[in-house]
C-alpha cells in the first residue's frame, strides 16, 4: 500500500494518592476525571474536535484513541496530545476533589502494568489491503512483533519472585500476552487481534489490530516502533521473500526474550532451528534495507528509522546501551534506574525502584520522570511544542478532518449530532446519516451539503488559539467555531 492509515489507542492508569488513608476508588476517580468530557459531549464516550475518541473503558480506564493519521509524525503528535489531555483532566480533578474535601494528588500514568497485576493497553491500528494473505502476514508479523520489544519496549523493573531475582526487562506488556492471534481482546489477550472491524470499505481493506505494544513515552522510540512495523507490512504487501522466522512457541518466546537483555536468549523456529531476538530483528532489518534500496523511501523518515533500528540492535548485541540511551525508552529508563541504584546504594529489589519505573510514565509535565529527563537533555524529542498544541485541536489530513469539521459545525449551530469513525448523523435528520468508508478522504460533498442545511456557515467565526486556551479545562475540549453575534438569535443552542 502506498499510503496507510494508522491510529493508536492508549489506556491510562489513574490513581489518587491522598496525604493519608486510601484514595478514591477507580470508578469514582474516573467519574471525576471525565466530568469535563461529559460536560463537553454529554457522554463518557465522545469524539472531540481533533477527530480523536476519548472514553472510559470497562474497569474505568480512561482511553484516548488518536484519529486516523496518514503520516507518522501526525500519529506521534496525536499520541502525545493524548498525554496532555489526560494531564489537563488530572489537574482539573485535583482541584475539584479538593473542593469536595479530598486532598492529595491525582496521577495519570501512560504505562502498561501496575503492582496489582493489571495491564493497560497500547493498541496499534494499521490499514492493510484485504488481499493480504493472513497466514503469510501472521507468519512474518508475529515473529517481528514478538522480538520488536528489544527495539521499542518501554523497559520494566521486574520484582523478585520465587523463580527469579529482581531484574530489568525490555517490555512491560510481554508477560501479559496469552496468545498469538485471536479475535478476543480481554479474555485471552492476543498479540494480533483478528476482530474484523475495518472502519473502511470491508471489500478492499482490513484494520490490523496489534495489541502487544508497550506504551512509549519517547517520540524517537515511537517513530521506530510504528515506522519499522509499517516497513515490515510494506514488504509483506509487496510479496517479497522475507525468510522464515515463524516461532514454535510465540508466547513462551515473547516472555523469554523480554527477560534477557543480551538479546541472545534462544527461541525455537518452527522446523527445529534456534535463533535469537537480535538475529530475527537483524534479518528483518537487512531485508527492509534491501527493500528500501530497491523501491525507494516512501516517506522522509525512512532513513532515520533504518539507522535507529540498526543502532538499537547493535546496542543490544554489544551491550553498549549508551548508543541509544537517549532515544529508546527501555534504555533511557534503565540508565536512570542504574544511576539511582548507584547513588543510593540500593538494588533493583528495593521498592523505590518500582516507583521510579512508574514515575517514568507519569504524564505530569513537571513530575513525570521521562519529561524531566528530556528537559535535562537525556531524552531526545522529535516533536515541537507547537506540533503538540496543533494536534490537540486540529485533525490530521484524513477522514478525521471531515469528522472534526462536521462535529464542530454542528456544535456551533447547536445541532444534535452523533459521530463515530465512519458515521456522521444529525439526530433530527436520521435519514441523512452518512457513512464515510474512505479513511483517506479529506472532504465529502454529502457532508458539506448536510452542514449547509444547518445555516450560513460564513457566519461562523473560527476562534483563536488564545480564546480557546482561555476558557477550558483542556484545549482539546474547546469549540472551534462560534456563531457571529449578528446571527446569535438565529441559532438555537440546546
Ligand atoms: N480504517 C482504519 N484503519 C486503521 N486504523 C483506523 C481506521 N479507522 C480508524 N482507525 C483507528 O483505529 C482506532 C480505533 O480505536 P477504538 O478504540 O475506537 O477501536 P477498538 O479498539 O476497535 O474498539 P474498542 O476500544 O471500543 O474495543 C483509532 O485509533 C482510529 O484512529
Ligand atoms: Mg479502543
Amino acid at each position: 500500500m502506498d499510503r496507510r492509515v494508522f491510529g493508536v489507542e492508549t489506556e491510562f492508569a489513574a490513581l489518587h494518592r491522598p496525604a493519608s488513608g486510601r484514595g478514591l476508588p477507580p470508578d469514582e476517580l474516573a467519574r471525576y476525571l471525565f466530568r469535563p468530557v461529559v460536560d463537553f459531549g454529554r457522554s463518557s464516550n465522545i469524539f472531540i474536535p481533533n477527530g480523536a475518541r476519548l472514553y472510559l473503558d470497562v474497569g474505568s480506564h480512561p482511553e484516548y484513541a488518536t484519529s486516523e493519521c496518514a503520516d507518522l509524525m501526525d500519529l506521534i503528535a496525536a499520541d502525545r496530545a493524548g498525554e496532555v489531555i489526560m494531564h489537563d483532566l488530572a489537574v482539573w480533578t485535583e482541584k475539584r476533589i479538593a473542593e469536595d474535601g479530598f486532598d492529595g494528588q491525582v496521577y495519570l500514568l501512560k504505562n502498561n502494568v501496575d503492582s496489582a497485576g493489571n495491564s493497560y493497553g497500547s493498541h496499534e491500528n494499521y490499514l492493510i489491503p484485504r488481499t493480504t494473505h493472513f497466514r503469510r502476514l501472521s507468519g512474518i508479523l508475529l515473529p517481528f512483533l514478538i522480538t520488536r520489544q528489544i527495539i521499542a519496549g518501554a523497559g520494566r523493573v521486574v520484582p523478585a519472585d520465587e523463580k527469579q531475582p529482581a531484574h530489568f526487562a525490555f517490555s512491560q506488556r510481554a508477560d501479559h500476552m496469552w496468545e498469538g492471534i485471536s479475535s478476543a481482546t480481554t479474555r485471552s489477550r492476543p498479540i494480533i487481534n483478528t476482530r474484523d472491524e475495518p472502519h473502511a470499505d470491508a471489500a478492499s481493506h482490513r484494520r490490523l489490530h496489534v495489541i502487544v505494544g508497550d506504551s512509549n513515552m519517547s517520540s524517537t522510540t515511537s517513530l521506530l516502533r510504528y515506522g519499522s512495523t509499517d516497513l515490515v507490512l510494506r514488504m509483506i504487501e509487496a510479496g517479497v521473500p522475507i525468510g522464515d522466522f515463524e516461532l514454535e512457541n510465540p508466547i513462551g518466546a515473547i516472555r523469554h526474550i523480554s527477560h534477557d537483555l543480551t538479546g541472545t536468549a534462544a527461541v525455537r523456529i518452527r522446523g527445529g532451528e534456534e535463533s535469537t531476538a537480535v538475529e530475527i530483528q537483524q534479518g528483518l532489518l537487512d531485508r527492509a534495507k534491501r527493500f528500501v534500496a530497491e523501491h525507494g523511501a516512501h516517506h522522509e523518515h525512512v532513513e532515520r528509522i533504518l539507522q535507529l533500528w540498526e543502532r538499537t540492535l547493535e546496542a543490544v548485541r554489544t551491550g553498549d546501551h549508551s548508543l541509544i540511551d537517549t532515544e529508546i525508552d527501555w534504555a533511557i529508563k534503565k540508565r536512570l534506574i542504574e544511576e539511582i541504584a548507584d547513588q543510593r546504594g540500593i538494588g533493583l529489589d528495593h521498592p523505590r525502584m518500582e516507583q521510579i519505573d512508574m514515575a517514568y510514565h507519569d504524564v505530569h509535565p513537571e513530575r513525570g520522570l521521562f519529561y524531566l529527563l528530556r528537559r535535562r537533555g537525556r531524552a531526545q524529542e522529535i516533536l515541537t511544542e507547537d506540533q503538540v498544541t496543533e494536534a490537540m485541536i486540529t485533525p490530521p489530513q484524513t477522514r478525521a478532518a471531515i469528522r472534526g469539521e462536521f462535529l464542530s459545525t454542528a456544535r456551533a449551530f447547536g445541532a444534535e449530532y452523533t459521530v463515530d469513525w465512519v458515521h456522521h448523523k444529525l439526530t433530527d435528520r436520521p435519514l441523512e446519516a452518512l457513512m464515510l468508508k474512505d479513511p483517506f478522504a479529506t472532504t465529502d460533498e454529502r457532508v458539506e451539503s448536510l452542514l449547509e442545511k444547518l445555516g450560513d456557515r460564513n457566519q461562523l467565526r473560527e476562534r483563536s488559539l488564545q480564546q480557546r486556551q482561555a476558557d477550558s479545562v483542556s484545549l482539546a475540549l474547546t469549540d472551534r467555531f462560534e456563531a457571529d453575534e449578528s446571527t446569535q438569535d438565529l441559532v438555537q443552542f440546546p
